[in-house]
């Protein structure tokens, strides 16, 4: 699900009279989603996605986020954009949340996304870190190497419930990449959950990215290991190679990656799978049972950290020597 706060029909009229948008004429809740409560609005003005805030976006992140849509759109990347109200700011009040509308996208996410789709989702990726380079406002990623032993801290104990052998293993691999994390590589804002039901196709054409609310500055190769991780592994969890030489392939004939992001990349992608294996197992081990939200599996993510951690160069991924800057 993602309503987690329902809203009536006196306050949304009462909230769209802060916009000029026209007069409501239809709305429903969305189902899809994790973080924030989502609903579709038909006014006379159009078609709009309403987005109330839930507890773990920080309000003082909202301008980041909102900005950044904005920013992006008006650059001509395929991205919500935010709607502006009568007093000229993007952000209101809704019941009792922060809240805000943004344009509709046509297109649908894909479930079996092939080799071309990666390529264009490594094209738009690059488009994106390209677009944002002059983006004025900063967001630490709170997400990265150094937030990943508290989250760590929060699980540990229980992880051998979901598999025996867990603890041992991920106190080493944490502490590994603590150790061993790159400094120094090309910065930029990031996407930094730019998976398959986050990217619209219309047939097999991008037509447009979603859901910012994780971006962040960061390593813009580590955005890449996230794709690598997200869109180029089978259900039976082997690495396509023919997928990742795709992605790669499409974000490079964008923004040629240099030489230490190349190399970093086992590790970024090692980073990058730890990331989303301790963000699922915590919501794994504290979702109560019954809770509508669907928990997304943590092993998944183990499996794609123990291939890349077998990986001893990026050419492995299909990166070659050309697609460098020199
Ligand atoms: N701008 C948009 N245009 C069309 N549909 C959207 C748009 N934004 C969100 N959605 C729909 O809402 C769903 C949840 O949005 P998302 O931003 O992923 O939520 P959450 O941040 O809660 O995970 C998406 O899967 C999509 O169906
Ligand atoms: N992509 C993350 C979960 C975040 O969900 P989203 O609906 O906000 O994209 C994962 O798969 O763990």
């Amino acid at each position: 699900m993602a309503v987690y706060t329902d809203v009536n029909e006196d306050q949304l009229r009462a909230f769209l009279a802060e916009y000029d948008v026209g007069t409501l004429l239809s709305y429903k809740g969305i189902a899809e989603g994790v973080e924030n409560s989502n609903f579709l609005l038909r006014t006379s003005g159009g078609t709009f996605i309403l987005t109330l805030y839930e507890k773990r976006v920080n309000r003082d992140d909202l301008p980041f986020f909102l900005g950044l849509m904005d920013h992006l759109a008006l650059k001509g990347l395929s991205c919500p954009l935010p709607i502006e109200r009568r007093d000229g700011g993007h952000l209101g009040e809704l019941a009792g949340r922060p809240a805000a509308m943004v344009s509709f996208l046509d297109g649908a996410w894909l479930r079996k996304p092939q080799a071309a789709h990666c390529r264009e989702v490594g094209r738009a990726l690059a488009a994106m870190h390209v677009a944002g380079s002059d983006f004025p406002i900063r967001r630490a990623n709170g997400l990265t190497v150094a937030n990943w032993r508290p989250l760590w801290d929060g699980s540990r104990e229980r992880a051998d419930e979901v598999q025996p052998g867990l603890r041992e293993e991920i106190d080493l691999e944490l502490a590994e990449l603590e150790k061993s994390w790159p400094a120094d590589l090309p910065e930029g804002v990031i996407h930094a959950d730019l998976f398959p039901d986050n990217v619209f196709f219309i047939e097999d054409r991008l037509s447009g990215l979603i859901d910012f609310y994780f971006a962040c500055n960061d390593y813009l190769a580590y955005d890449v290991a996230i794709c690598l991780n997200a869109w180029c592994f089978e259900a039976d969890g082997a690495f396509n190679h023919t997928k990742g030489m795709a992605l790669i392939d499409g974000y490079v004939s964008v923004r040629p990656l240099e030489g230490n992001e190349a190399e970093a990349l086992p590790l970024l992608a090692r980073g990058a799978a730890l990331r989303f294996f301790l963000t699922r197992l915590h919501d794994w081990l504290t979702t109560p049972e019954g809770a509508l939200v669907v928990k997304k599996d943590p092993l998944e993510y183990l499996r794609k950290l123990r291939f890349h951690r077998q990986i001893g160069s990026s050419s492995e991924y299909g990166l070659r020597t050309r697609d460098l800057i020199s």
